[in-house]
């Protein structure tokens, strides 16, 4: 598959002075939350309203979304309020179902995109479909299995695509629900610029106080639209309770980010940005520069570890290195996390540089 300017067609057709916006609650529980919810999000910057209607559950036991008859409940909301409905599918049924009741965007879940055989039963299903159709990413971070399922949809001749980033599963405990591993979605844009690109901040923070910094990283970074899970009283969810948030915090929200322009034209701009681009080049050559001399002298040390028969990995110099530069990194103004990935990295290339020798 390859990028065109098709892919943005449905989404340019919205003529939106915003970025697209889905929201609506986690899950539809009743026939009047689901309208509550709608009526409050009508005219607001929501262009497509969203509500689970099958739910995945990490455990059993606990509620699975209410079915089939929650999608009359969104076909009255849109008759109601106007917006376009969106829901998540995850089998042939659900497809059928959703189609039949006339829902206008479907979205595949994470627990989903990672299984090619339910993304081809849902493609299958979809044949030909002018609904929209978005793919989560697959809870790993692995893009060419994001792109495996768009690929599928493609084929399958459904045109009106786009993907949404919900962040990534992680055994690491860290602030986020699911960790945004950005690049994922840098790297992905600079594969299909086209393709729409819409963040979902809901489940990649978990918790509603951190959403509006998430979504305004996402905009940063040129997405296309969001999607927040919104409820009217996200206290008593059922589903996903913290990380959902009222109709007035939506508005609020919406207010409140600062939409950027991709770039300007102005010239004294352009003129401070290719100075300031000059220097980012020098140092990224000094970096490579003193990288190259790091690896000369572990080069050496591995010579000399050879020599007198000693193990590569020396953990406890390891990690004092790692703690000593967390507190130097810190001086400097830069996060634990990128010198943790940072020396990580390098730690691996010196590694791999000593093994080469005491192999040879
Ligand atoms: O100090 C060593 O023994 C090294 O081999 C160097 C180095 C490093 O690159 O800093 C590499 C591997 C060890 O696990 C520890 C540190």
């Amino acid at each position: 598959m390859e990028n065109k300017k098709e892919l943005r067609t449905w989404l340019d057709s919205h003529k939106l002075p915003h970025p697209l916006v889905i929201a609506g609650p986690c899950s539809a529980e009743t026939e009047d939350q689901v309208l509550k919810v709608a009526h409050g999000l009508k005219d607001t910057d929501v262009t497509y309203f969203r509500a689970g209607i099958w739910k995945p559950r990490t455990r059993p036991g606990n509620f699975e979304g209410v079915g089939a008859i929650g999608l009359k409940w969104l076909q009255r909301a849109k008759q109601e309020t106007g917006l376009l409905t969106a829901t998540e599918v995850a089998n042939k049924a659900h497809v059928d179902l959703a189609l039949e009741h006339d829902i206008d965007l479907l979205w595949i879940g994470a627990r989903s995109t990672v299984s090619p055989f339910i993304v081809q039963e849902i493609a299958d299903a979809l044949k030909g479909t002018d609904k929209v159709v978005l793919v989560k990413n697959p809870v790993n971070p692995d893009l060419a299995l994001w792109l495996g399922a768009i690929e599928r949809l493609h084929t399958a001749n459904i045109d009106k695509l786009g993907v949404i980033h919900r962040g990534f599963s992680t055994y690491e405990k860290t602030k986020y629900r699911n960790i945004p591993e950005w690049q994922l979605a840098v790297e992905l844009q600079d594969k299909f610029p086209d393709l729409p690109l819409i963040c979902d901040p809901s489940h990649i923070t978990g918790k509603r106080d951190m959403i509006l910094d998430v979504s305004q990283t996402a905009l940063d970074l040129n997405f296309d639209g969001l999607m927040i899970e919104t409820h009217i009283d996200p206290d008593n969810a059922w589903s996903d309770a913290a990380q959902q948030v009222t109709p007035e915090s939506l508005i609020q929200i919406m207010q409140d980010l600062r939409i950027r322009k991709e770039t300007s034209q102005e010239e004294e701009y352009k003129i401070s940005l290719s100075n300031l681009r000059a220097q980012i080049d020098v140092v990224d050559n000094q970096l490579l520069d003193l990288m190259g001399k790091r690896m000369k002298v572990a080069d050496s040390i591995g010579a000399l570890k050879k020599e007198r028969n000693v193990a590569v990995l020396q953990s406890k110099r390891w990690n004092e290195i790692l703690g000593k530069m967390i507190l130097e990194g810190h001086d400097r103004g830069l996060s634990e996390e990128f010198i943790l990935r940072m020396f990580k990295a390098i730690h691996q290339e010196s590694i791999n540089h000593q093994e080469k020798i005491i192999k040879a």
